[in-house]
């Protein structure tokens, strides 16, 4: 069995040697004549996995991506070919959620927004908009839903028009890139959408760049219109549309998954899903995996109450700040876009630490956040 696998992927050393020999590649670098000899792929949402990538590989068995994304693979070639694939859905659900949060902290600091009137419209309400649902329940913060196709499909929650989310004081992008279909999500957020959008609104984009029509954003912003901005994904990425970047109030290299658990999540689900499909135990070692976040145990400032003792607590793991610094100040073409996001530090999820908050309804919020209290 030889597996050829992405090396981006943390603790796939330890793991896919379990199950064949293997090979790592470089996306920048891999070529047909790589994967003509490979049983299993195993990907991140880099390598675009194509019919130009694949058309050598005659053994292939397997493609997967360690990523909720999908849009990297021509799933219609594979299923011509008979190719089986999967992919690792869920896996960085918290972490962009936490990514969300860590931004609306800072957009409430920034602009004297008292988060508990302000309205937040989830557009996608899948892995990522349920666990941003939750968190936002958890901080007392109302929200709507917006969601057809799980609308269409039967689920109990209620849901908004697409127009009501775009209503709403905050705004934040969930949906997978879908091109074609009953609902596709291309440019979903187009000139026209933006237009529509006052300058008290922010929008934020931590799905797919192509969700939202960059160069009409970019046209909205140099007339003065549209809402305020933060992007962690781009049209075109890597060389992405740079004069952009100065007109988002957070920017950043695509890195809202990027926590380890959300890495190592991925790397795991497809561990499993390969020992599957090759009748092996199906372990879950990402527990065995994770090592302790340092400091485990985080202090409550005892001045600080309430949302400033939360913003605190929540910044304390992840402040989004720095990763927006580190973009403006070291990322300036495609080759810089991609070092950051290989380079990225490492980012711990909330329920790697430990918070004793002491007040009751204070650990109750940090609890429903998805710290360990
Ligand atoms: N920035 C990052 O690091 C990062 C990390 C994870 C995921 N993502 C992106 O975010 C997307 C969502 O992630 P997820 O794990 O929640 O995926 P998911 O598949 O669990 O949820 C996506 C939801 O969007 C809904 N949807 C589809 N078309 C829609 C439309 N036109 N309008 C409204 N809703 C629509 C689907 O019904 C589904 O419920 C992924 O596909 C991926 O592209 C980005
Ligand atoms: O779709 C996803 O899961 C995310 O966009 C993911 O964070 C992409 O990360 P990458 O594979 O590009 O490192």
């Amino acid at each position: 069995m030889r597996i050829l696998y992405e090396d981006t992927m943390p603790f796939a050393d330890a793991l896919f040697p379990k199950l064949g020999d293997c090979q790592v590649f470089n996306h920048q670098t891999i070529t047909a004549q790589d994967v003509a000899d490979a049983d299993v792929l195993l990907v991140r949402s880099t390598t675009r996995v194509n019919e130009a990538l694949l058309h050598q590989a005659k053994h292939l068995q397997y493609v997967a991506t360690a990523t909720a994304g999908t849009n990297h693979m021509d799933i219609n070639y594979l299923q011509e070919r008979g190719i089986p694939w999967g992919s690792a859905a869920g896996c960085n659900a918290v972490a962009v959620a936490e990514y969300v949060i860590s931004v609306l902290l800072v957009m409430a600091q920034r602009q004297q927004w008292d988060l508990s009137s302000r309205s937040v419209g989830i557009i996608g309400a899948g892995h990522v908009g349920t666990a941003l649902s939750s968190k936002l329940d958890a901080l007392g913060i109302q929200y709507r839903l917006c969601d057809p196709p799980l609308q269409a499909a039967g689920d109990p929650r209620p849901f908004c028009h697409l127009d009501a989310a775009l209503d709403c004081d905050i705004v934040t992008l969930h949906v997978p890139l879908v091109t074609a279909g009953p609902h596709p999500t291309e440019h979903l957020i187009d000139g026209q959408r933006l237009r529509a959008m006052g300058p008290e609104q922010l929008l934020i984009n931590a799905c797919r760049g192509e969700v939202m029509d960059n160069a009409a954003a970019l046209a909205c912003k140099q007339r003065g219109d549209g809402p305020l901005l933060v992007m962690d994904v781009w049209e075109n990425e890597p060389d992405i549309l740079w004069p952009l970047v100065q007109h988002t109030e957070l920017a950043t290299a695509h890195i809202a998954g990027h926590t380890l658990e959300g890495k190592a999540r991925g790397t795991t689900l497809l561990y499993q899903q390969l020992a599957q499909r090759l009748g092996r135990p199906v372990e879950d070692p990402l527990s065995t995996l994770l090592p302790v976040a340092q400091p485990q145990k985080l202090e409550l400032e005892s001045a600080l109450q309430g949302m400033q003792a939360i913003t605190a607590l929540v910044h304390a793991v992840y402040d989004v700040r720095q990763d927006d610094r580190a973009f403006r100040t070291q990322v300036q073409c495609a080759e810089d876009f991609i070092y950051s996001r290989k380079h990225y530090a490492i980012r711990r999820e909330f329920s790697a630490h430990r918070i004793n908050a002491g007040n009751c309804a204070l650990t109750q919020a940090l609890y429903g956040l998805g710290f360990a209290c």
